[in-house]
C-alpha cells in the first residue's frame, strides 16, 4: 500500500525554527550577549556521540557559541561533578546539557540536580520541572524539556490542537513522557492524556480509543498499524538502533510499525520527524536562557 498518512514534517519545520532563532541570536549580539551552549557527553555510546555531534553542528548554523566536555566512560561521580561546577561558574555558557543516559555507576539525578537551574537547557533539572509540575513560569520563565516541547510545536506549526482529544503516550522516561503528560493537560492545551509503560496490561485496547499517539517506549514496531484508528495523529519517538540485514550498516528504527503511513491521518517519520525538533528546541532554550540573563524579553 502507498502511504497516505500525512507527514509531520520535523525537518522542515525544525529549519524554520532555527532561521527564526537567527534573527533573535543577531539581536542579541548587536546588544554584547553571545548564547553559548556546553555538552557534557559521557562515555563512548554511538547513538549519544551522534546526537551531541548534531547540536553543535545546529549551533554553529545558527551562530551560538558552543563547548564540548567528552568524558571517559569511567569517570567517577566527583570528577563529573567537578566539571558540573566549571560550567555552572563559566560566563561564557549561557546554558549547558548533560546528554543522557548516562553509564550506571554514576548518579543522572545527582548530577541534573547539581547543575545551576538558570543554565538548565535541557529543562530536566528538578526546580525547572518542579515549576512545569506547579504549571507556573514556563515557558517564559524557565526551559520546557526538548523533545516534549518540540512535540507540541510540530503539532501546532502543522494547524493541529489537542483541546479535547485523547492522547496516550506510551513510555514513562524522564526526557519524553513523564514531562509530556504534565505539558500536554495544561489548560492552554488541555489533552485528556494516558500514560502507558511496561506495567500496561493491554495497550491495544487503549490504542484503538487514541486520536493521538506518541510513542516514546524504544521498542521498534511495538506499535502495531492494526491497533490505530483511521484519523488517528501518530507521533514515533523511541529510536532504536538495529542491523539492516541487507547492507550490515546500522540503522534507526522507530516504535511505529511502517505499515502505520498507509493506516492513519498524520504520521511523524522517524528518523525526520520529533529528533530534529528536539534539537531545535535545544537551541531555542539556549536563546530563552541566554535573553533571560540579559534582562530582556523573551522572544522579542
Ligand atoms: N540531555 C538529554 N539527553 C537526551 C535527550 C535530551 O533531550 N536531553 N533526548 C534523547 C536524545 N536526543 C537528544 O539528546 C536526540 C534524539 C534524536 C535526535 C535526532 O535529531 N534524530 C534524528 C536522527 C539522528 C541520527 O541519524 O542519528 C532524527 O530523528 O531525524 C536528536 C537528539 C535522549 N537523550
Amino acid at each position: 500500500m502507498s502511504p497516505t498518512a500525512q507527514i509531520l514534517d520535523g525537518k522542515k519545520t525544525a529549519a524554520a525554527i532555527r532561521s527564526e532563532l537567527t534573527t533573535r541570536i543577531g539581536a542579541l549580539k548587536e546588544r554584547g550577549i553571545n548564547p553559548g551552549l556546553g555538552t557534557v557527553l559521557v562515555g563512548d555510546d554511538p547513538g549519544s556521540h551522534s546526537y551531541v555531534a548534531g547540536k553543535h553542528r545546529d549551533c554553529e548554523q545558527v551562530g551560538i557559541t558552543s563547548v564540548r566536555r567528552d568524558l571517559p566512560a569511567d569517570i567517577s561521580q566527583a570528577d563529573l561533578e567537578k566539571v558540573i561546577d566549571e560550567l555552572n561558574d563559566d560566563d561564557a555558557t549561557t546554558g549547558y546539557i548533560v546528554q543522557l543516559p548516562l553509564p550506571k555507576h554514576l548518579d543522572a539525578n545527582a548530577i541534573l540536580e547539581r547543575m545551576a537551574p538558570e543554565k538548565d537547557a535541557d529543562g530536566l533539572h528538578p526546580v525547572n520541572l518542579g515549576k512545569l509540575v506547579l504549571n507556573v513560569g514556563a515557558p517564559l520563565d524557565s526551559p520546557l524539556p526538548c523533545t516534549p516541547h518540540g512535540i507540541v510545536e510540530l503539532l501546532r506549526r502543522h494547524g493541529i490542537t489537542l483541546n479535547g482529544k485523547n492522547v496516550l503516550v506510551v513510555g514513562r522516561g524522564i526526557t519524553v513522557g513523564r514531562p509530556l503528560g504534565l505539558l500536554l493537560t495544561r489548560r492552554d492545551i488541555n489533552a485528556t492524556v494516558t500514560l502507558a509503560h511496561t506495567g500496561t496490561v493491554d495497550l491495544p485496547h487503549l490504542l484503538r480509543q487514541a486520536d493521538v499517539v506518541i510513542a516514546a517506549a524504544g521498542f521498534p514496531g511495538m506499535i502495531k498499524a492494526a491497533d490505530l484508528k483511521s484519523d488517528a495523529i501518530v507521533l514515533d519517538v523511541g529510536v532504536t538502533r538495529v542491523e539492516d540485514p541487507e547492507t550490515g550498516k546500522a540503522k534507526l528504527t522507530g516504535d511505529v510499525e511502517p505499515a502505520a503511513a498507509s493506516t492513519v491521518a498524520w504520521l511523524s517519520p522517524n528518523p525526520g520527524g520529533v529528533g530534529p525538533m528536539t534539537r531545535a528546541m535545544l537551541l531555542a532554550n539556549v536563546v530563552e536562557a541566554a535573553e533571560r540573563q540579559a534582562g530582556i524579553a523573551v522572544g522579542h
